[in-house]
């Protein structure tokens, strides 16, 4: 047995999934940790080495013909016993997951060895893997208290903890870009793998705002091959930005798509957005996560199919010359934060699983 607890994390393929479980794991240092991801997704650049990265091949249970159908089963029939002989011959005592395909293997395996199973969904509309298996789970961590609406069995075992963060959200140093203190700064972002159709749309319209004496902090994503479409001055670009934190409570409105890990960020630093979800997010997710904020007069949402160019110009435009309706929506945004979140998951986990 193993001489200090032992926990196995499963969290794969965005930020979104990946960002709250380090936050956890940053909290428990008195655990020694493992991860499970999948082979060639963002995990692989962002856990640091001190927990063992274990890769299992797995891609999902979706298809549409009987072949594409099958093939998954088959998968995810080798990705569950495989995190079984990890668990069993690790010593694992459970397993932590923040959702996603990944959860599915790694929660029914732990239960089927008897092993502690404690999922975060980080969503207003929980997603299917925590649907289905939330009733399998010893535990199911709540990002938002709207998404208790979605999960009604008595059976089940809930918490409303928020969704964890990173420390420099919370505790932002300086921001380490020339921009002057009495600026206004727009920050454009499109979850952790940027969103080429806003990068467009911002391209399209950018050079007014610059015009009116706003800089802008542009995070495009790798996938973006105008990404240097435009050049000013006060127009920066990066691809991917860390750490978050100083730029988020640095920015006066963020333009952004509405992933549940960046709203959280948005209500703890207190920063005013546009909110426009990813049209092919599951189930339309990121609609339900945009509500919570706008339904809070922290954030407005307008979907990608009513925007154009021009009119997002226009839009923000018409906010920087209105300081009090940001400073309102930055006061709701905060009424929203749940600034322990870390620290309550990582309470649950110590009290699902103590150390000997
Ligand atoms: C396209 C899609 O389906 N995305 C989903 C994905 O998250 P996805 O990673 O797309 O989006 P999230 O908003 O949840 O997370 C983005 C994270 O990346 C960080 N960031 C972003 C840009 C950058 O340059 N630097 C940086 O650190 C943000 O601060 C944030 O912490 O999982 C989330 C949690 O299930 C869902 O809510 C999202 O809908």
């Amino acid at each position: 047995m193993p001489r200090q607890g032992k926990l196995l994390i499963a969290a794969s393929g965005t930020g979104g999934h990946l960002f709250p479980a380090l936050a956890v794991a940053e909290e428990l240092p008195e655990y020694e940790i493992h991860w499970l991801g999948v082979r060639d997704r963002l995990e692989q650049q962002l856990i640091p080495p001190r927990y063992p990265l274990h890769t299992i091949h797995f891609s999902g249970v979706q298809g549409k013909t009987p072949w594409a159908k099958l093939r998954p089963l088959w998968q995810f029939w080798g990705a569950f016993w495989q995190t079984r002989q990890l668990l069993k011959q690790g010593h694992f005592q459970g397993v932590f997951t923040t959702g996603g395909y990944i959860a599915a293997p790694a929660i029914l395996a732990a239960r089927s060895l008897g092993r502690v199973a404690l999922l975060h969904e980080s969503n207003a509309l929980p997603g299917k893997v925590t649907r289905w298996l939330a009733p399998w789970c010893t535990l199911v961590a709540l990002g938002t208290p709207a998404s208790l609406a979605y999960l009604k069995s008595k059976r089940l075992n809930l918490r409303v903890t928020g969704t964890p963060v990173r420390p420099d959200i919370l505790h932002p140093g300086d921001l380490a870009l020339p921009i002057p203190k009495d600026v206004p700064l727009i920050l454009v972002m499109g979850g952790s793998q940027g969103a080429v159709a806003i990068n467009r749309l911002v391209r399209e319209t950018v050079h007014h705002w610059l015009d009116a004496g706003a800089w802008v902090v542009h995070l495009t994503g790798n996938n973006d091959p105008d990404a240097q479409g435009v050049q000013h001055p006060h127009y920066l670009v990066f691809p991917f930005f860390e750490p978050m934190g100083p730029l988020l409570h640095r920015a006066d409105i963020v333009i952004s798509r509405a992933g549940a890990s960046a709203l959280a960020e948005l209500t703890l630093t207190g920063t005013p957005a546009l909110l426009i979800p990813y049209p092919h997010a599951a189930e339309d997710h990121q609609t339900v996560n945009a509500e919570v904020l706008v339904s809070a007069g922290a954030a407005e949402m307008i979907p990608q199919s009513a925007l154009t160019g021009d009119r997002l110009g226009r839009i923000i435009l018409e906010w920087l010359g209105q300081p009090q309706k940001l400073q309102a929506m930055a006061e709701n945004a905060r009424q929203l934060a749940m600034p322990n979140s870390s620290q309550q998951v990582a309470d649950l986990i110590r009290m699902l699983i103590p150390t000997p």
